[in-house]
């Protein structure tokens, strides 16, 4: 594995001890703390790489909640090296820990014997100099609430009354397209890439249907499920088609999924949280799966071409004191 053994960084391929039986098991997270309302500004600080869709998720949630100002950001580069992610520039993580260059210094600054993954996205606590969370999942739950006394920003991105349809979504669209790509990306044994593909375009196919009369997952609204299955599909034909060999169709081939996407896509800062030439070079880089490296030119992609959607009912996202954005 590459990752962090009692606080020692050891080299290895990415996915490695994730891949042990021939199918890719996901390692679970394990730092998950909540963050409590009142936030205070300035505190909280997003690690993150453009090229992952877990921390992608994070970036649309800090830019449409309006925590840009309360929620200093660090990127990582785009392709991780052998010391997996790192920064391109020193980044000050607060006064306990003044100058991170590779990620995993965050890890072991909260828990010097850390043994696990060291993944992106986390969100981090200047003041005491450790991580809070490294589930995207529950990053984006906080960002959805913890902040909104400070911000005044009520959208909500799981309301109460549609809570049922979106845990719905996520649990076909975590393990079958998020997760699923992966599967068929660092399968190491042709039965588990085949199930994985097969997942994979089953359930782009029934999302196809459904989007055919519906704006959004849930309905009307737009909710987070919808921007769990975006970071997937934003990526799909840059880097999944290509280098996870998910390849029976792309997301272009669907006319409903595609004009879906663009919508996401062209909702208001969205566009500013995706980076297609960091998606490429970091997905191409993974040597496991793409062994020269070799980053390819295309696809020609254009997420701002007119999308159709407005043919569909839809009352943008929801808010708490109940009027529509
Ligand atoms: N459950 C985590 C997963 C995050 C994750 O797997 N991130 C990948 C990048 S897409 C990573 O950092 N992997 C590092 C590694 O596998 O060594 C979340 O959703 O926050």
């Amino acid at each position: 594995m590459a990752g962090l053994v009692n606080g020692e960084w050891v080299k290895g391929d990415i996915a490695d001890s994730e891949t042990k039986s021939g199918s890719f098991e996901r390692e679970e997270t394990q730092f998950r703390n909540w963050i409590m309302p009142p936030a205070e500004s300035g505190r909280y600080q997003l690690f993150v790489s453009y090229t992952c869709p877990w921390a992608s998720r994070t970036l649309i949630f800090r830019k449409l909640k309006g925590l840009e100002d309360h929620i200093p950001l660090s990127i990582a580069k785009p392709a991780m090296g052998d010391e997996g992610w790192e920064y391109d520039k020193p980044q000050d993580a607060g006064k306990h820990l003044r100058e991170v260059h590779h990620h995993h210094q965050l890890y072991t600054a909260t828990d010097s014997d850390y043994t696990g993954k060291v993944s992106v996205p986390i969100l981090w606590d200047r003041r005491q100099g450790r991580i809070v969370n490294n589930e995207s999942a529950d990053i984006i739950r906080i960002l959805n609430s913890a902040f909104d006394d400070l911000t005044g920003n009520d959208l909500d991105f799981y309301p109460e009354s549609l809570r049922d349809k979106i845990d719905a979504w996520n649990d076909l669209i975590y393990p079958k397209l998020n997760n699923g790509v992966y599967r068929a990306g660092f399968a190491k044994e042709q039965a588990a890439y085949d199930e994985a593909v097969s997942e994979v375009f089953e359930a782009l196919d029934r999302v196809e249907s459904h989007l055919a009369t519906r704006r959004y997952l849930a309905g009307v609204y737009l909710t987070e499920a919808d921007w769990r299955l975006f970071v997937t599909l934003v990526r799909f034909d840059a880097a999944y088609h290509g280098v996870f060999k998910c390849n029976i169709r792309r997301i272009e081939d669907y006319p409903h999924l595609s004009n879906y996407l663009r919508e996401l896509y062209q909702w208001p800062g969205v566009s500013e949280t995706v980076n297609l030439e960091h998606i490429k070079q970091g997905y191409y880089s993974i040597k496991a799966v793409n062994p020269t490296c070799i980053v390819p030119m295309g696809p020609e992609l254009d997420f701002e071409r007119a999308h159709d959607r407005e043919r569909l009912p839809g009352k943008g996202i929801y808010q708490r004191t109940g009027a529509a954005q």
